[in-house]
């Protein structure tokens, strides 16, 4: 539940899309941000702009699997969705995940990303400050608000200077004819804001969002379906079979050979319901609603819990059990976008459902083909159970894993 004094601050906040309260701007920002990274063009131009840096990133994983050292897939997880967004976001080439792979397989002491650790940072506080009523950390947490705060500010300050470095070469600019996720934006707010001002908060705060979620959301998935597999070695030769043949000989996997990997991405879909990454979606009633037979008042604040849908007995068998043959089966019944009704929504439902879905899925598909077609994924410890840390995502904690070559290597 969001506490009263928290709601009476958000009504005077009109900026990003998470918190805003203000209906109007939300549209405008909503419709920026579908506009751009929803559209079929590109995300279809994502394939092989991912693609290229999977092959780099494949090399060094490859001298990390002769060197046989193991690495933690959740650090190396978090730098691949960070490269990968903040290329889309600012067209910047980053190889983080590479030199930190190479570093791992050279047995040196790797220094943490510093544009990583300030979104961990950031999705602790927004942790922190979702749970605990503001008295809380006011008056008696006082020593973990301030570093939180601290953690905000500093995250404030690097997407404002960085957006402010892109505002100038936009205005510089005559040609846009291959835009970033940045210039898209910017372009879209100016048409539909009124004053530049306006223009540059809103897009400062949906970077924000769109850097924070698109690495943390889609990296632990990621991380969490590598500890599955690496426990169920049938479950990861089938998808490495699957992706083997989805393939031609080239290895390249592109936008066509994606859609004949129905293995691969139900796999995905039934880690987003065993991890519930996002545990719980938040509502506000804007008039009395019906449900199942109970009026809930206007007014009210809800909170939807995915964790607890997603591992509902009375709606899937065995529900503790990683089984994605669950999504090949006809749905049981024909409502939500799985057919399984409100039971299940690891990317939430309609208007405000997560508008980075498709780009999630994608990523997702592109890396864990490319990573499943090459390796084998084993336990460091093969004991070793799966640490879940709560910040504003349900992250995976240190997750030490050896890679593999496997025959289709090349
Ligand atoms: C596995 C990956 C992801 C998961 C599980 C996820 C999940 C979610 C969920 C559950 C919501 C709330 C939806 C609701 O209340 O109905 C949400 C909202 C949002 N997500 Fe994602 N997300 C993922 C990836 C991404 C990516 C890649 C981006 C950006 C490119 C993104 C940006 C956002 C934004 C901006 C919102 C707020 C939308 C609004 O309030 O209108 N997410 N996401």
């Amino acid at each position: 539940m969001i506490p009263d004094e928290s709601l009476h601050r958000l009504g005077k906040y009109k900026l990003g899309l998470l918190v805003n309260s203000d209906l109007d701007s939300w549209k405008v920002l909503r419709k920026c941000l579908v506009e751009s990274i929803g559209r079929p063009k590109f995300l279809k131009g994502l394939v092989p702009k991912i693609g290229g840096y999977l092959a780099e990133l494949t090399d060094s994983l490859d001298r990390l699997a002769d060197a046989g050292v193991p690495i933690l897939v959740n650090e190396l997880m978090g730098l691949v969705s960070m490269d990968i967004i903040l290329n889309i976001i600012f067209s910047e080439k980053r190889e983080a995940a590479i030199i930190y792979g190479d570093g791992i397989a050279e047995g040196k002491k790797v220094k943490p990303d510093p544009a990583l650790a300030m979104v961990h940072k950031v999705m602790d506080a927004g942790g922190f400050y979702g749970k605990v009523p503001p008295f809380i950390y006011k008056y008696i947490l006082r020593g973990k608000d301030k570093l939180h705060r601290e953690s905000v500010l500093q995250w404030m300050r690097y997407t404002e200077e960085r957006v402010r470095q892109k505002q100038t070469e936009v205005s510089a600019s005559t040609n846009n004819e291959h835009m970033d996720f940045a210039t898209s934006l910017f372009l879209t707010a100016e048409s539909l804001c009124p004053d530049q001002n306006t223009v540059f908060k809103q897009v400062v705060s949906t970077i924000r969002e769109t850097i924070g979620g698109g690495t943390d959301t889609s990296s632990n998935t990621m991380a969490f379906l590598i500890y599955e597999l690496a426990r169920n070695k049938a479950l990861a030769d089938q998808i490495s079979d699957e992706v083997v043949r989805a393939v031609d000989a080239s290895g390249i996997i592109d936008h066509d050979s994606l859609s004949r990997m129905p293995f691969l991405e139900a796999a995905i879909t039934e880690i987003g319901r065993t991890c519930s990454l996002v545990a719980g979606l938040t509502r506000y009633l804007s008039e009395d609603t019906l449900v199942d037979g109970m009026v809930l008042k206007k007014g009210a604040h809800l909170v939807i819990a995915n964790s607890m849908n997603h591992s509902d007995p009375e709606v899937w068998e065995n529900p503790q059990l990683f089984d994605p043959t669950r999504f090949m089966k006809k749905p049981a019944k024909p409502e939500g976008p799985h057919g399984f009704g409100w039971a299940f929504s690891p990317f939430g439902y309609g208007v405000r459902r997560c508008p980075g879905q498709e780009l999630a899925l994608i990523e997702m598909k592109i890396v864990m083909a490319t990573l499943c077609r090459r390796y084998r994924f084993r336990l460091a410890d093969p004991l070793q159970s799966l640490e879940i840390h709560e910040s504003s995502v349900r992250e995976c904690g240190p997750l030490p894993i050896i890679f593999e070559k496997r025959e289709h290597n090349q």
